[in-house]
């Protein structure tokens, strides 16, 4: 993929580096202070709301009414150790990093709070590599750090995603516009290497898949594994 030697690394923003889980549970406590809530050991599924409205539907959009407060994305506090190893990724040599996220499909005020969140926490030359999309697998690097268990797009499985259903926040807004595409990669060009978060800790993930289980976990080696000798 990159140079010989060289690696390139999209890092997620939500359950990676910005707590989002943490936050969504505290102001919807904040907000919703009679219903029923789900402690983060109990989180399981990538979209909160949905175990949300397994206990009764109208909890869904009470829950989605909390990101999608403005504010909501700009106040996300940093995952312990994420801003000094972004800092220190950047910096090594040969080493490309871009954070790669997907905006809410309400997109209002997440949107411009996940630029102003990038600026604030990790300055502006980050802001330069922010990229913002909803199907990473179409993305080139060679690693992808991000909390989400299952990533789909057009690139993974996406030419089954072309004909069925695909599950997942990030499909509802592709889904209609699919129309079959010529020369689409059968899979992404990164390897995925799941981030640790409350949503996805008890997954048990088949080899060769790889885990982070936090920023104080090797992601020095992971990086260090995708670097082809010079
Ligand atoms: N754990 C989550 N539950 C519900 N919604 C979530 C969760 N993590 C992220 N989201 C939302 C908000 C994000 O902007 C998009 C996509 O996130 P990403 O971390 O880029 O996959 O989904
Ligand atoms: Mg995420």
């Amino acid at each position: 993929m990159s140079g010989s030697g060289s690696v390139r690394v999209l890092v997620d923003m939500d359950g990676v580096l910005a707590d989002f889980e943490g936050a969504l549970l505290r102001k919807y406590r904040e907000r919703y202070p009679g219903e029923p809530f789900i402690e983060l050991s109990e989180r399981r599924g990538f979209l909160a709301r949905d175990q949300y409205r397994q206990i009764s539907p109208e909890l869904g959009p009470k829950l989605s009414s909390v990101y999608e407060s403005p504010g909501f994305f700009l106040d996300l506090k940093p995952i312990s150790g994420a801003i000094e190893a972004m800092k220190e990724m950047s910096n090594l040599r040969n080493t490309e990093v871009f954070l790669c996220t997907s905006p809410i499909l309400q997109y209002e005020h997440c949107v411009q709070e996940k630029f102003l969140w990038v600026e604030k926490h990790l300055g502006a030359e980050f802001v330069q590599r922010l990229i913002l999309t909803r199907d990473k697998t179409i993305v080139h690097a060679d690693l992808l750090i991000d909390d989400k268990d299952s990533i789909k797009g057009e690139s993974a499985e996406g030419i089954q995603g072309l004909h069925a259903s695909v599950k997942g926040e990030s499909a509802e807004g592709i889904q209609g516009l699919h129309a079959p595409v010529k020369g689409v990669q059968a899979s992404p060009s990164w390897e995925h290497i799941l981030f640790t978060c409350c949503h996805n800790q008890h997954l048990q993930l088949q080899p060769p898949q790889r885990r982070l289980q936090s920023w104080a976990d090797d992601w020095r080696a992971i990086l260090d594994s995708k670097r082809r000798p010079n």
